[in-house]
């Protein structure tokens, strides 16, 4: 994080004894200036102690006088006038790049951190300063959950230590402005262009595009009506958590909004609208987007009677979770249903958002998963959350094709099965006839993030739905593809913080390691010389890294943990398992093989570790197991690292007073794998863990049976890693979205073919290729400009 602090920090030890000695006098002097200041230590929560490394502010005209200020170079923004209660507000505004830092130790962060959330994308939030940025699609959110431009400057401007700067301010403008002020509605079945602003209804009325797919009924081009009124639709199973009014007021009192601000739609402004006919609104949206008014999605599900209502309720012994209710709320908080992307950590419930959102509209809900074996777990969990009748419930799978019975239900599919556009069985055919042929009140998106945005194109044109909900864990992808999701499904709505999760017990807390593996002096060579695929194998295979997995098996079995071991390269999965004498799985394991050690992992307590393949990245559910040990893994994924955590985030014991879940990567030291491992750990690092760097197992080389300990043993193991055929390099192809029919009772999301889960990643990798290639014609014009001016 480029924080003036930070990069003094790093610079500071670097530098000489003699330098650090006058920077001690300065420091101390500062330290006694920030002492004298009674407000900030006031405002400093209890027990807390001020470190001057988190106070980078003082007096300009000191500053620059000092010998610090030249640390830091372009990065010096002294010039930047500080209010004189600077201390009191938690923000430091970037002019240049728009980036935001964030005191976390601040008594309101808890509250500026919503703001932030709202209209920018986090990139960083470890424990004491958390950065976020502004981008057009973080503005695009802010305006779509509400919150209009001269608010967002406003409440930025009062939290912010210095005035928002012109550039900022003029970037909120210029992406906020247009954007929200014209929604796309579908009332009984008729589509409405609508916008409380008659002078932009006016403006595109004035394309030919629009002109030309406005219904003439003769009656008024634009027709005001009353606004919705936020009336505070309550979700289904929430409740007002205590203290938090009081937690408002001490927000407010800092960035109190001018009452006029709260006059808008809560007061029921007037609101015009034309129609438009619905064969043209994709044509329509587009013409929007090139005019840069692009329109917001919103349903109005309570005066829908358009379509038959869905008897569907949470049961009353379900209770939302606080992030859960925060992120609905984003979603429902004006009384309609607002389309967009919610991002919840692995683990978090994100199944329990999505059944409460379908509780919350109460209309037909088509839910799309990215294997089959979910689409078992889905129907599973809405049984279980709610009080759906099970005969409402229809599954479309390659087995499965069912119908509700009634007039409103649920269809649980695979995005597959929908896209598909190849030849169909006669049975799917009708399926999809019958899933065409209505129209669905609310579509539900599961796993966003590994779907192609081509595959979304096709689900989106095929299916007639009011409102979109896209679920996932990791808003990331390699190639780059998230922007496609904002406008096929919608902003993001809500991004929780992980590590808040993990401090309530939500999820469980990891502790995260690297351990460096040096290699040994025969495969180092080897390595050296490799020019192939084996490079790969060589440092998978790496002897000191087989006992440094034989070792914390060992430690972590003595401990009492269950341990899964993954590996994306099948050949070391195979070689270490066999040698280290513990059961294993992969794409090709047979199923009742795969079904006797998931059970015997489960419930066996002579049997705790397990290697596990690329196969169990995503959807498996084990919360037995505590400890993961990575030996091989699929180059720089930042998203297959934050899954396979997401493994053990819900793990069984997570509140137990003082549990640990533990993740360690196993890397052999001066190979590339250390590029690959430094890569793959960002987003999680971006999540505030920490990866302490291991580089010497103590008592490992003691261990009675390590293997590998003779140089003759290790020779004989080169010799069959060398003789390993290149392909044994590759890693596991765990084919594309195959659909499987087995279940098992216990471990939910273990219950199939291991095979199918992992359908997602193929998916997504599929894509990468693709990239190169993609159209970027959906893209808005904005971003485009924006874009442009920032490569530049
Ligand atoms: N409000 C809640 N009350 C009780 N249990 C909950 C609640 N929300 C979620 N859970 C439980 O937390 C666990 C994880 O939920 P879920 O499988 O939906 O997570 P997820 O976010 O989809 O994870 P992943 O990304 O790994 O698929 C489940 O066992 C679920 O029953």
């Amino acid at each position: 994080m480029h924080t003036p602090c930070s990069e003094a920090n790093v610079n500071r030890k670097r530098r000489s004894r003699a330098e650090e000695a006058s920077d001690e006098v300065i420091v101390d002097e500062i330290v006694d200036q920030v002492n004298v200041d009674a407000n900030i230590t006031a405002l400093l929560p209890r027990g807390a102690t001020l470190d001057i490394s988190d106070f980078p502010s003082f007096d300009a005209s000191r500053v620059r006088a000092d010998a610090v200020s030249r640390l830091f170079d372009r990065q010096d923004y002294t010039y930047l006038p500080l209010k004189a209660d600077h201390a009191s507000r938690p923000i430091w505004i970037n002019p240049e790049t728009g980036h935001f830092i964030l005191e976390a130790f601040s008594p309101i962060a808890e509250q500026a951190q919503d703001f932030l959330t709202a209209i920018a994308e986090p990139v960083s939030r470890p424990s004491h300063l958390h950065e976020y940025r502004l981008t057009p699609y973080s503005l695009y959110a802010a305006v779509s959950v509400g919150l209009e431009t001269n608010d967002i400057i406003d409440v930025l401007n009062r939290l912010s230590k210095v005035p928002v700067p012109e550039s900022v301010a003029k970037l909120i403008q210029e992406c906020t402005l247009s954007y929200g002020k014209v929604k796309l509605v579908l009332k009984q079945n008729r589509y409405y262009v609508e916008s409380q602003h008659p002078s932009i209804l006016q403006r595109l009325l004035k394309d030919s595009v629009i002109r030309g797919a406005r219904v003439l009924d003769g009656g008024e081009a634009i027709v005001p009506s009353r606004a919705p009124t936020a009336d505070g639709l309550r979700i289904p199973g929430t409740a007002r958590k205590p203290g938090s009014e009081g937690e408002t007021d001490m927000f407010n009192a800092i960035i109190e909004l001018d009452k006029d601000d709260d006059v808008g739609e809560d007061e029921g402004e007037s609101v015009h609208s034309f129609e438009i006919v619905a064969s043209q609104v994709e044509n329509v949206r587009k013409r929007c987007n090139q005019l840069d008014l692009p329109m917001l999605e919103e349903y109005d599900f309570r005066n829908d009677t358009f379509n038959p209502d869905l008897e569907i309720d949470l049961k009353p012994i379900t209770v939302i979770r606080p992030y859960q209710e925060k992120s609905l709320s984003k979603m429902f908080g004006n009384g309609r249903a607002r389309s967009g992307i919610i991002v919840l950590p692995c683990g978090a419930g994100k199944t329990l958002v999505g059944i409460t959102a379908a509780c919350t509209v109460k209309k037909s809900t088509l839910v799309l998963c990215t294997s089959s074996v979910s689409v078992m777990q889905w129907k599973q969990q809405f049984l279980m959350w709610s009080n759906i009748k099970e005969s409402r419930i229809a599954v479309f799978t390659a087995d499965q094709k069912e119908r509700f019975a009634g007039d409103a239900g649920i269809v649980i599919s695979t995005y597959s099965m929908v896209a598909n556009t190849r030849q169909r069985s006669y049975e799917s055919a009708k399926m999809m006839e019958f899933i065409k042929s209505r129209e669905w009140g609310f579509l539900l998106l599961d796993e966003v993030h590994v779907v192609p945005a081509q595959m979304f194109r096709q689900v989106i044109s095929t299916v007639a739905t009011h409102a979109k909900l896209g679920l996932t864990a990791t808003l990331v992808r390699e190639d780059e593809k998230i922007d496609d999701l904002n406008f096929l499904i919608g902003p993001k709505l809500y991004e929780a913080n992980w590590m808040d999760l993990a401090h309530q017990g939500h999820i469980a807390t990891v502790q995260c390691a690297e351990v460096w593996c040096e290699m040994s002096p025969e495969f180092y060579s080897e390595y050296l010389r490799e020019r192939s695929r084996k490079r790969a194998l060589l440092y998978a295979m790496n002897p000191r890294k087989v006992q440094a997995c034989q070792y914390l098996i060992k430690y972590h079995e003595e401990r009492g943990d269950k341990i899964i071991v993954f590996s994306d390269n099948v050949y070391a999965l195979r070689e270490y398992a066999l040698l280290l004498k513990k059961p294993y799985i992969y794409g090709g394991t047979g199923q009742t093989e795969r079904m006797n050690i998931l059970h015997q992992f489960q419930h066996n307590p002579a049997l705790n570790t397990m290697f596990l393949s690329k196969v169990g990245d995503t959807s498996i559910d084990l919360p037995e197991a505590t400890c993961l040990i990575q030996i091989s893994s699929h180059y720089g994924s930042r998203r297959q690292e934050a899954q396979r955590l997401g493994r053990i985030l819900r793990a069984k014991r997570r509140n137990d007073e003082g549990f640990n879940a533990f993740f360690y990567s196993l890397v052999s030291k001066d190979t590339q794998e250390m590029f690959y491992s430094t890569k793959r750990q960002q987003f999680l690092i971006d999540q505030g863990y920490a990866f302490k760097v291991i580089t010497h197992l103590e008592g490992m080389d003691q261990m009675e049976d390590l293997v590998y300990r003779d140089k003759a043993s290790r020779l004989d193991y080169l010799h069959t890693v060398l003789m390993a055929s290149e392909k044994d390099a590759i890693l596991e192809d765990v084919g594309g979205d195959a659909e499987d029919t087995l279940s098992s009772a216990a471990a939910r999301r273990t219950t199939g073919s291991l095979q199918s889960l992992s359908g997602g990643d193929n998916m997504a990798f599929l894509e990468m290729e693709r990239s190169s290639r993609a159209r970027k014609d959906t893209q808005h014009p904005l971003f485009k400009k924006y874009k442009k001016r920032h490569d530049a």
